[in-house]
């Protein structure tokens, strides 16, 4: 196949701007240390973010001009330091990219020291009793007319703002959400710039943070849990690109729905779903590099009975990799093609939310299989923190948490899926064959259309069964819908939501096959996707039976074809971890390396003095 071309459509920005990531992360600073403790692991986290931004590679204005760019930084970072990649998504996403999206004139000073880290934000929306249910957070800011000031209080202990990602060490500001009340009156959640360290880093009056200390991972991300007591901000620092209250205390905003206030302000966890992706999709990426090329070159017993053979070569190593293999590649075709629709949403504006919330979901929950898989693959070398599956497994758990629970957006996806059908926005998926005449008479499964065909039906099928339930439940049995969407069909909801996203990154996929221009790269690509839909069609082949869709002796055929379809990825596994874009130079881990050479002598388990 065709690397270069190959590489270039795993990496799904300018290839031109790879270079500058690939010679920045030579800087020693990238050297990941294990062995310190809790402060400097923060540190270190810190000094290499601040390397980033001193090499001006981005800057929170990319969300205007170019937002792959600062996805293009999620997907480097998540690859050599997750703890890093987290503090970086906060400081570019949620915090300055909030303040970007919702400042005006006023705020604009910001932009620039939040490029070099002059100011160091913080994200001030989950409180200790309000995660996925933060609009109805208790934080309040009540505007004092007299002094033309905002009064910030976390008034309970429930409200105390908690996991906030800088606060510890780093942070100087926070955009802090709350209940707004002017004149009396509650306008909804809306967000103001709080100042909460002075020029020595000494807390401001009133601002207590409270550090959240050792987690299962990630230790290097200073989270902490923040309280407000009679916090005084000025007027101006309220974020009013929507809603503005003037100085005499009237309240003006574009959304009148004083709930729709919440989703205007938080906004921008939308992109920061997608940074999440990044941050995973990079991590994934290594993973695998490390996981495959360790298993090429760890010996294990042979036909002889010598440890001569790569353990590679056993079908048990290549059945538990390649799949994931093939799910990661074509997730990440489709995660760039949700990037770019992010970026130039024209058209397809009622499906972005959607898009983001899906591929968060997906691409997670694949990190978690591929850290897991392949740290049990590479046996106790798998164990060893400097093999680093441990702090891929952690940024994947961090991911399913942050920025939405993954379960429950993919309640969101359905609730828009539903909306957009039923206002005619978009449809339901198209089928080539008829699922009644055609497709129960396909003998051999394995062909793209066919698999497509497949994945289609399934959605189609969870998305008229929910809405016959709900139909009947809500409109003649008078049901609540609330109830019966939480109590009665959440196996309905989250598999139409898998669903769809598998089938729609198939069809990105697909979209990309066609416009492969080497023959040979567009071989690998057909088998990496094949093996990808083949998979999922596996998983719900019960499914398929029940709903007679597909026959027996097909079933028989289809299963009996995976093993045969791993062995033709296997043919170009190298190749195609060699093209996933990974700076193998700042890996640092002892298996893609001489591991022997490595072991010679005793490094406690440290690489920073190692030669690797
Ligand atoms: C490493 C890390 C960094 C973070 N950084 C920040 C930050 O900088 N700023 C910030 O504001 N927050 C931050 N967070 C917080 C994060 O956004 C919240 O943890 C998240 O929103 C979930 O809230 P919760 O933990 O209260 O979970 P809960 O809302 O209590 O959810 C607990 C469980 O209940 C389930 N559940 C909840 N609601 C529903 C529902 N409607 N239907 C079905 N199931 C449901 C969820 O699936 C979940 O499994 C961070 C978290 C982590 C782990």
């Amino acid at each position: 196949m065709d690397k270069q071309e190959f590489a270039d459509l795993i990496f799904g920005d300018n290839p031109s701007k790879r270079p500058k990531w690939f010679s920045l992360l030579e800087d020693p600073i990238f050297k990941p240390r294990y062995n310190i403790p809790l402060n400097d692991q923060r540190q270190d986290a810190y000094h290499k973010l601040k390397k980033v931004t001193d090499a001006k590679i981005m800057s929170v204005l990319d969300f205007g001009s170019d937002p792959t760019n600062i996805f293009t930084a999620h997907e480097f970072m998540g690859q050599v330091d997750p703890s890093a990649g987290t503090k970086m998504t906060v400081q570019f996403n949620l915090f300055g990219g909030s303040v970007f999206a919702l400042s005006t004139e006023r705020h604009r000073w910001l932009f620039p020291k939040i490029d070099d880290l002059s100011v160091v934000g913080c994200f001030c929306l989950t409180e200790l009793g309000y995660g996925n249910n933060a609009v109805k957070m208790e934080t309040t800011f009540v505007y004092d007319e007299a002094t033309k000031e905002f009064i910030v209080n976390t008034p309970t202990t429930k409200s105390q703002k908690y996991w906030i990602t800088n606060s510890v060490n780093h942070a100087n500001y926070a955009l802090v959400f709350g209940q707004t009340i002017v004149k009396g009156k509650n306008e909804g959640v809306n967000a103001v710039l709080v100042r909460i360290r002075d020029d020595k880093m000494d807390a401001m009056p009133g601002v207590r943070i409270v550090d959240m200390g050792i987690k299962m991972g990630l230790n290097g991300v200073d989270n902490g849990a923040l309280f407000f007591k009679d916090v005084r901000v000025p007027r101006e620092y309220l974020m009013n690109r929507y809603s503005e209250v003037s100085e005499g205390g009237v309240f003006t905003s574009e959304t009148q729905n004083i709930p729709s206030r919440f989703f205007k302000v938080t906004e921008r966890l939308l992109s920061g779903r997608l940074c999440i992706a990044s941050l995973c999709m990079g991590a994934t990426r290594a993973c695998l590099y490390i996981g495959i090329k360790y298993a090429m070159q760890r010996l294990g017993v042979g036909a002889s009975g010598l440890s001569d053979t790569p353990i590679f070569d056993y079908q048990l190593q290549q059945n538990a990799l390649l799949p994931l293999l093939a799910r990661s590649v074509s997730l990440n075709i489709a995660h760039n093609r949700i990037k770019s629709i992010f970026a130039h949403p024209q058209g397809k504006e009622h499906e972005v939310l959607m898009m983001c919330c899906i591929d968060k979901c997906l691409v997670v929950w694949n990190l978690n299989a591929v850290a897991v898989t392949c740290r049990e693959r590479s046996g106790g070398q798998g164990f060893l923190a400097c093999n680093r599956f441990g702090e891929y497994l952690n940024l994947a758990h961090a991911g399913m948490t942050a920025e939405g629970d993954n379960r429950v957006l993919m309640i969101k996806v359905v609730k828009d899926y539903m909306g957009n059908v039923g206002a005619k926005k978009s449809g339901l998926p198209k089928m080539g064959m008829c699922p009644k005449n055609q497709l129960p008479k396909v003998a051999n499964l394995v062909d793209l259309n066919v698999l497509l065909d497949l994945l289609k039906f399934r959605e189609i099928t969870l998305f008229k069964s929910l809405v016959a339930t709900l139909d009947q439940r809500c409109k003649v049995e008078k049901a609540n819908q609330f109830e019966v969407l939480q109590y009665e069909v959440s196996d309905n909801v989250q598999s139409l939501a898998q669903a769809y996203g598998e089938r729609q990154a198939l069809e990105f996929c697909l979209d990309q096959l066609h416009s492969t221009k080497n023959a040979e790269t567009k071989k690998v690509f057909a088998t990496i996707f094949t093996l990808f839909a083949s998979d999922i069609v596996l998983r719900d082949l019960g499914f398929y039976l029940s709903h007679q869709v597909v026959s027996q002796d097909a079933a028989k055929a289809f299963i009996n074809s995976l093993p045969t379809q791993v062995k033709a990825l296997s043919a170009h596994t190298k190749d195609v971890i060699e093209s996933l874009n990974v700076p193998v130079h700042a890996i640092y881990t002892p298996i893609v390396g001489d591991y022997v050479g490595y072991n010679q002598k005793p490094h406690f388990g440290e690489v920073v003095n190692a030669k690797l």
